[in-house]
């Protein structure tokens, strides 16, 4: 678990974080999104202790403020793989792994490289992966030394559509089985309805509303949080049929969509909010 309260990040006379208060429970995924500037990255950096803050950061029920960096049990993923390329696909996974023994490492590394889908390839070079799968690596290391806490920093964002949208599915799957308890920064919606509990919406350095992607597009706290959502309508459906991996629902007969339309029929794409 981790709680925040009135965490501030200020560079000289810019405020980047402003008071935020946040508790992300065990074993949660909570993603934080908001547009570009609103001081995500400054937050994590905050949190993992890269940049100063005031106020305090509960790791697990007790105070980092006062702790180095490497000891504070929370690992990150960035936006860019930033892999070891000196080392191969099983050396960079085993690398917050030092100092174990040999056995117990390679283990772990077996058991993450199935994780996160990269079975058998742990004696890769680094420098042939595709930027899909250097995440993967890159998300195996920091959860190698099984961290109390990890932080993403748009870990997506710079892949393709496509990929980006297969890979935040996976992401959720891979943080689950490990149980990972995570913030998640991204300005992108539908990547952070994939893949989190909870999502916090954050503008000019505040925090402004947290709650379930449901929640958020029924009940937007004000006008900036609805803003940012878009007017997306909610769909509520009643589960009627369960039937192996199919699920039928009744819908109501009439919903207001968004924009204008030319033709008399539309298509609506739709996707379950967790
Ligand atoms: N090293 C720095 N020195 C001074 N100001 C900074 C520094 N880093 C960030 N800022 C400022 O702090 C504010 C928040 O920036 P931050 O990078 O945390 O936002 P962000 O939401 O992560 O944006 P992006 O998605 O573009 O990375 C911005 O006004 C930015 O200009």
């Amino acid at each position: 678990m981790i709680e925040l309260s009135s965490l501030t990040v200020s560079y000289g006379e810019t405020v980047a974080v402003d008071r935020v208060d946040l508790t992300v429970k065990t074993g949660e995924i909570m993603a934080l999104l908001g547009p570009s500037g609103c001081g995500k990255s400054s937050l994590l950096r905050g949190i993992v202790g890269l940049e100063p803050s005031t106020g305090d950061i509960l790791v697990d029920g007790k105070s980092v403020q006062n702790v180095p960096v490497h000891l504070r049990r929370i690992g990150m993923v960035f936006q860019e793989a930033q892999l070891f390329t000196h080392r191969d696909v099983a050396g960079n996974i085993a690398y917050g792994l030092r100092g174990l023994p040999k056995k117990e490492i390679a283990a772990r590394v077996t058991e993450l490289l199935a994780l996160v889908g990269l079975e058998g390839m742990g004696e890769r070079s680094v420098t042939t992966l595709s930027g899909g799968q250097a995440q993967r690596v890159a998300l195996a290391r920091s959860l190698a030394p099984r961290p109390s806490v990890l932080l993403l920093d748009e870990p997506l964002s710079a892949l393709d559509r496509v990929l980006r949208e297969r890979l935040s599915g996976d992401l959720r799957e891979i943080l689950k089985a490990a149980e990972a308890t995570a913030v998640y920064v991204t300005h992108d919606h539908d990547e952070a309805f994939t893949v989190a509990d909870r999502v916090g919406i954050m503008d000019f350095g505040k925090l402004l509303q947290v709650g379930t992607p449901a929640e958020l597009l029924a009940r937007p706290a004000d006008s900036a949080v609805a803003g940012f959502l878009g007017n997306m309508p909610l769909l509520e459906g009643r589960v009627t049929e369960r039937s192996g991996d199919r699920t039928r629902l009744t819908l109501p007969n009439e919903i207001e969509i968004p924009g204008t339309v030319d033709t008399d029929t539309v298509r609506l794409r739709i996707k379950p909010l967790p």
